[in-house]
């Protein structure tokens, strides 16, 4: 799977090149990147700026990716001060259950760290700081702290679908010199995250948007494996009045974002490195259509990723999905002007970065199959969703994908209203017992 989501290395983009010019002058050269300490990083940053940033990374959303930022972070020389937010009580009584720990578990080998800070949430949306989960509480009758000032960089890990309700609740937190890193599958996110929580532009906070392709799968809480190695691709979301691709676009970027994009990229497991907005949009769309085809054909016939491959009836409905794909990705705005795009993203390139990911993932269950069976909300609406309304907006028709969409959505509801005991009855139509037969 990792290998068809395979990134330009950060050094051929050019886009870090002013940022990182200066590492090689002192650390002595690319090899010695990975030496860096957080407080080197910090330095960089704060040397330009008035106002300087502490280094603190909060993380909110801690599933499995959560939980792998938090670890990986952790796992550098000299770890960043990290925060986990704990937005209910139940995953806060969890954390002290696992007496802070947070576990990667790769071929077996299980890899603990701890050094956690906690932040959980109150009724009223004010976030307290814990404290450490291996001391004991605070006496009863302490006063409370006060509510926690300002973030300077949240990574934010929840499914597409809570993401906005997640940044909401923590807004008051977020100033336009925070930088938010926003970690999930699907597209429309920002859109909504813009509209609705931050519509003044002067008053947004910075974003870095990311592609994520390891393999992860969840032992426990706080407790995950890492399966397959992929990549962190990751890119600030540019001024929308600076090309991208020009040096320039480097220069409008936040301290907290430079900052944020350099730990991220020098942190090893992750494996990240950083693109244009313009090559990372392209990076997202791939993996929008493998999710648009993997996703719902596994979710609605309760197979894992591989028993998608083998049928005639499956690879009909997956080429005349991809041709919608394919259709509305090449007449994309964003897009035009890109050279390459009608190949890369033709509806037989497509065909086989699906095949390819799937075979890789065959033994795999795909989130949206396991968010079925588990009852959870799925993310159809920024997979197959986004394609028919962005499509409705160019003029192109999608009704395969509408009727993906409305499948998915259907069986959800079916599960609901089983498990509800709800038997679904039209009263209008129903013919009384008394009533003779027609
Ligand atoms: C590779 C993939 C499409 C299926 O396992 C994955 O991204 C998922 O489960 O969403």
């Amino acid at each position: 799977m990792q290998s068809a989501f395979r990134p330009r290395s950060l050094w051929r983009t050019g886009i870090l090149g002013t940022c990182f010019r200066s590492r090689f002058q002192v650390y002595g050269g690319p090899n010695t990147r990975f030496i860096s300490t957080w407080k080197e990083e910090l330095h960089e940053v704060n040397h330009d700026t008035n106002a300087p940033l502490s280094g603190r990374v909060h993380i909110l959303g801690m599933g499995n990716l959560g939980c792998f930022f938090a670890h990986s972070l952790a796992t550098r020389r000299s770890p960043p001060p990290i925060t986990i937010c704990l937005h209910n009580d139940y995953l806060y009584q969890a954390f002290v259950r696992k007496r802070g720990q947070i576990s990667v578990s790769t071929h077996g080998l299980d890899d603990v760290r701890t050094g956690f800070d906690v932040e959980t949430v109150d009724e009223e949306g004010r976030w307290y700081t814990m404290p450490p989960v291996d001391n004991r509480p605070l006496p009863f009758n302490s006063e409370p702290p006060p509510d926690n000032g300002p973030i300077e960089c949240l990574i934010i890990c929840t499914k597409a679908h809570h993401t906005e309700l997640a940044i909401k609740d923590i807004s008051h937190r977020l100033t336009k010199d925070s930088t938010i890193c926003l970690v999930h599958n699907g597209m429309g996110v920002l859109d909504s995250i813009n509209q609705n929580v931050f519509p003044d532009p002067n008053n947004r906070p910075h974003y870095i948007q990311t592609v994520f392709s390891h393999g992860l799968g969840r032992n426990d809480s706080f407790k995950i494996s890492h399966l397959g190695v992929g990549t962190t691709i990751l890119s600030p979301v540019g001024n929308p009045n600076i090309p991208p691709t020009t040096p320039e676009a480097d220069h409008t970027w936040a301290p907290s974002t430079k900052y944020l994009l350099r730990l991220l990229t020098l942190t090893p497991p992750l494996v990240a490195v950083a693109d244009t907005p313009a090559g990372l949009l392209q990076y997202q769309l791939e993996k929008l259509a493998v999710n648009c085809v993997i996703n719902p054909l596994t979710a609605l016939s309760d197979c894992t990723n591989g028993e998608i491959l083998y049928s005639f009836s499956f690879t009909r409905v997956m080429r005349l999905l991809l041709f919608e794909i394919s259709a509305v990705i090449c007449a994309l705005p964003e897009l035009q002007g890109i050279p390459g795009i009608e190949d890369r993203f033709s509806p037989e390139r497509l065909r086989r970065l699906v095949v390819n990911i799937a075979s890789n993932t065959a033994k795999n269950h795909s989130s949206m199959q396991q968010d079925i069976n588990q009852r959870r909300l799925t993310e159809i609406e920024y997979f197959n969703g986004w394609i028919v309304r962005r499509g409705e907006e160019l003029g192109i028709k999608c009704a395969l994908n509408y009727m993906i969409k409305h499948l998915v959505a259907a069986k959800a509801a079916t599960h609901r209203s089983r498990e509800a005991g709800a038997i679904p009855l039209d009263l209008d139509n129903v013919i009384s017992t008394n009533e003779p037969p027609i």
